[in-house]
């Protein structure tokens, strides 16, 4: 679903690389956390699935496609295929609950009647049936990360990127996080996360990716990892990653 093929990232020459020969494979219905301290390349890897930064050397694919050589007129459909959800929320403070989620459906053209449809179920499914005419400010920070988790698979998208969804939350809000996103994997959808929160990465026991200074350190199943200040170190797992796998789909 998505292939890093010997992918090097630098910004600013000559900075060491923030990806260096990246070249790893998470498949269709995967959940991978990302992991590594601040710095290590996590982001810059979510940006370029999102052809928001494009590689230095290497390619990357989503769903069969090599990101870098799409037209941009094909960017947006790409981003359909992608929700992602950010540290800090993002949601249209002016608008309720409940537009913040249909404002995803009016950018690809949904009908209103979809919408009406759709948005009430979406908010169920994160719990928050109730609150969809609240204002932004009136909610938690979880209910508010809710929101925005509703609003990345509002349009089903086969891969939702997640970059330190829980980093403003406590850990119990945390948790309820973590457990919306294993449902919406469990109804496979990929789920991409980065993170540097060691509670919630043993407690879920996932794909682990480990890196540092922009390299693949570690990628393990059921891996875990023990944060000791910004330093990971990551246990051993109990399963190896499946070979390559050459699957294209058609994006
Ligand atoms: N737009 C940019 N221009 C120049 N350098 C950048 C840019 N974005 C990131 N970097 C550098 O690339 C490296 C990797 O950064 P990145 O944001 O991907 O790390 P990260 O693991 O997500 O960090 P954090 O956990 O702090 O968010 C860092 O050295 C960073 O300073």
């Amino acid at each position: 679903m998505i292939r890093f093929d010997h992918v090097t990232k630098v910004y600013d020459a000559p900075q060491h690389p923030a990806l260096s020969d990246i070249d790893l494979e998470v498949d269709r219905g995967d959940f991978a956390f990302l992991v590594g301290a601040s710095g290590s390349g996590k982001s810059t890897f979510i940006r370029l699935v999102l052809r928001e930064e494009r590689p230095s050397s290497g390619s990357v694919h989503v769903a069969g496609t090599n990101v870098d050589k799409l037209p941009s007129w094909k960017v947006p459909l790409l981003r359909r295929n992608i929700g992602v959800v950010f540290q800090d929320f993002r949601l249209l403070p002016n608008k309720t609950v409940f537009a913040n989620v249909a404002f995803a459906m009016q950018v690809i053209g949904r009908s209103r009647a979809m919408i009406r449809e759709t948005v009430p179920q979406v908010l169920e499914t994160v719990g928050l049936k109730e609150k969809g005419g609240r204002m932004p400010h009136e909610l938690s920070g979880g209910e508010q990360q809710r929101v925005a988790i509703a609003r990345a698979v509002v349009n089903r998208p086969a891969i939702l990127l997640a970059d330190e969804p829980t980093g403003n939350l406590d850990p119990e809000t945390g948790r309820g996080i973590m457990e919306i996103l294993d449902r919406i994997n469990q109804n496979g959808t990929t789920v991409v996360m980065a993170t540097h929160d060691d509670e919630i990465v043993n407690r879920m026991r996932r794909r682990v990716i480990e890196l540092d200074h922009g390299k693949v350190v570690r990628d393990e199943r059921g891996g875990e990892y023990h944060a000791v200040g910004d330093q990971l170190v990551l246990s051993a797992g109990n399963q190896a990653i499946a070979p390559f796998d050459s699957e294209e789909d058609e994006l």
